[in-house]
């Protein structure tokens, strides 16, 4: 292996993926904590605080193609697209690219490719129940969120609330939005909400799809 595949594997724990892609597989949701390098972490939450600083973000809307609106009722957030233009953005999608492949191998969803967003609640900002895909759509496949600020606690609300099937009875499981912690969640099958923030909160949101413009999944085996 040469150097630069070491320096980017670097950026994330293989085991805590394997785990992590485990508990994807089994429960259709998983929180990990320690999946990606601190160093990758404070890498991206200071970009994100270098785009807020500069009005480089955007109400966020809801809604696919189509259909999109500014819905400020469901969702209070600033947003901005990854175009992989810095080296912090290119070793997130270098991590996403491999975690695609780990993945696909465990569980053959067919993943094609991966959108991600940086997300910056105000005080005050909140994500009304959702699911990230709609189901039948074959788009979105599957969800993850990586959250950016050091020292969040319970008490500073934005708390991440999760269901763990989309049945009426379903359990809920509640996650505070401490740095490095990740959840992935398949997005037909797990609806969820942030909870008002009470101060401003930091996070990526990331999406690996099947072919976006057939809605198939690609048999990459053949
Ligand atoms: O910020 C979060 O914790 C979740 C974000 C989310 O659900 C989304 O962007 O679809
Ligand atoms: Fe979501």
């Amino acid at each position: 292996m040469n150097e630069l595949v070491e320096a980017e594997t670097d950026d994330f724990d293989r085991s805590v993926g394997d785990a992590a892609i485990e508990g994807l597989a089994r429960k259709g949701y998983c929180v990990v904590d320690d999946l990606l390098h601190p160093d990758l972490i404070r890498s991206l939450a200071g970009e994100l605080a270098g785009l807020e600083a500069s009005g480089a973000l955007a109400a966020a809307a809801v809604g696919r193609e189509g259909g999109r609106r500014q819905a400020a009722e469901i969702r209070r957030a600033a947003i901005r697209w990854f175009d992989g233009s810095t080296t912090t953005e290119r070793r997130l999608l270098d991590v996403a690219e491999q975690l695609r492949i780990a993945i696909n191998r465990r569980l053959f969803l067919g993943l094609f490719d991966f959108e991600c967003n940086f997300i910056a609640y105000p005080t005050g900002g909140f994500y009304g129940r959702h699911l990230d895909s709609l189901s039948g759509a074959r788009n979105r496949v599957v969800s993850m969120v990586i959250y950016l600020d050091a020292g969040w606690q319970a008490n500073y609300g934005g708390i991440l609330r999760l269901w763990e099937t989309t049945e009426e009875d379903a359990g809920t499981v509640e996650v505070v939005p401490q740095a490095g912690r990740i959840v992935l969640m398949m997005s037909e099958e797990i609806p969820h909400e942030v909870l008002p923030a009470h101060r401003p909160r930091h996070a990526v949101a990331g999406w690996w799809r099947v072919n976006a413009s057939t809605g198939q999944r690609l048999d990459t085996s053949r």
